[in-house]
């Protein structure tokens, strides 16, 4: 199947309102099953984000994973995202490159990955999202965590105040609310202004994860 243009990612990331990270689920059942049901559900943008073991993947095991899930994109229309290594995504041909405070800076990653590469940017506080939403070559970034969350221990919850800020701010460039979001907390943070969300737990943790992402789509998409 061919890959996606430059403008066919860059509309689809206009249009995404639904963000999944999932790790490799070694241990838990078939990462091609969970891929399949959660974009069948409706999830716009997958991310690979393996740090089950306390590390990130080795390289080799990173791209079988994204192989695996790069098929089940490509099927579905969905955008393929590599969490932190602009090396592996060039690699595994990711339409999305996303960067944390600490990972490249984005015209690093930008030399590593060309021009056709989404590359998005974690922000945790009012400046850090200002920053992200004018710096160069920076293409959406995400806000939060929204609560505090296992799923990124240590790190403190920046709240709905920074969802608020970001939505007051004007922002232009497409922007997702995260951190301990689930179907409970949705209606917050779409209060609070955010449209678009990124989830880890709500839908790689549930039982049907097709009927979890279709529940977060309707939703989001109204
Ligand atoms: C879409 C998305 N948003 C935020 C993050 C978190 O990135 P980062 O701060 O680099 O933390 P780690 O994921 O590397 O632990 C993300 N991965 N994806
Ligand atoms: C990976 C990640 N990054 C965050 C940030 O604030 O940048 S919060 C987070 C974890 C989100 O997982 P869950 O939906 O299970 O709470």
């Amino acid at each position: 199947m061919p890959g996606l243009d430059a403008t066919q990612i860059r509309r689809k990331l206009a249009d995404a309102r639904l963000y999944l990270c999932t790790d490799a689920r070694t241990e838990r059942g078939d990462l091609a099953e969970f891929a399949e049901a959660a974009l069948a559900g409706g999830v716009d943008i997958l991310q690979l984000r393996d740090k089950s073991a306390g590390a990130p993947l080795e390289a080799r095991a990173e791209l079988a994973a994204l192989e695996v899930l790069g098929e089940a994109c490509a099927r579905h229309g969905a955008l393929l995202a590599v969490n932190d290594r602009a090396d592996i995504a060039l690699a595994a041909g990711a339409d999305v490159l996303h960067l944390g405070q600490d990972d490249l800076p984005v015209s690093v990653a930008r030399r590593v990955v060309g021009e056709h590469v989404v590359l998005g940017r974690s922000t945790h506080s009012a400046e850090q999202a200002s920053a992200a939403a004018t710096e160069p070559g920076v293409d959406y970034f995400c806000t939060g965590p929204c609560w505090t969350t296992p799923t990124k221990p240590g790190r403190p919850a920046a709240g709905l105040d920074l969802v608020r800020e970001t939505a007051a701010s004007g922002a232009t460039r497409p922007w997702f609310a995260i951190g301990g979001i689930d179907a409970a907390r949705l209606p917050e943070v779409l209060a609070a202004g955010a449209d678009r969300v990124v989830v880890v737990r709500a839908i790689t943790e549930a039982e049907d994860p097709r009927a979890a992402a279709d529940w977060f789509r309707t939703r989001l998409r109204g």
